[in-house]
């Protein structure tokens, strides 16, 4: 029986949303008080769900202590506390939430081996939230 799995993590960051594919008037028309260059910050909530067969032997898609081990070393230590625009994913990438979840989900979905990362939901605000499923 395949069954899912969702856990949820909190990260916290900032960010200034920036294209260098606009100019100063473009990108200030574009994103608002949310390209003031001194940037803000939001706590993150970030939802990860497994997909996979139920074992047989331990009842479990995967353990959560698994999932959280690997939640843990490669997305809340490395966004934790930062500032999203110095990382490398986001030189070239605005640092959008629909970005920083396609990141998110990609980076789980390569490492993760127990079960299958099938979506990575984040809320960025109480009202904005974004999620990816893999789709191109
Ligand atoms: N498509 C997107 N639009 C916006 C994004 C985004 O990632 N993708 N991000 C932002 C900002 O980062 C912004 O900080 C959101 O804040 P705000 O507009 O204030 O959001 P809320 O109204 O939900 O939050 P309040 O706490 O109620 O102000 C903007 N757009
Ligand atoms: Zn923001």
């Amino acid at each position: 029986m395949r069954a899912y799995f969702s856990r949820r993590y909190r990260l916290s960051a900032s960010h200034r949303l920036h294209s260098d594919a606009l100019t100063d008037e473009q990108n200030r028309a574009t994103y608002g008080k949310c390209n003031n260059p001194f940037g803000h910050g939001h706590n993150y909530i970030v939802e990860v769900t497994a997909g996979g067969q139920v074992d047989a032997e331990t009842g479990m898609v995967c353990n959560l202590v698994d999932l959280d081990g690997c939640v843990h070393k490669l997305v809340i230590e490395r966004f934790d506390h930062t500032n999203l625009n110095l990382d490398p994913m986001f030189q070239k990438l605005v640092p959008t939430t629909e970005n920083l979840t396609i990141e998110i989900f990609q980076i789980l979905k390569e490492a993760f081996r127990p079960a299958e990362i099938v979506r990575v939901r984040v809320e960025e605000t109480s009202n904005n939230f974004f999620e990816y499923s893999g789709e191109a």
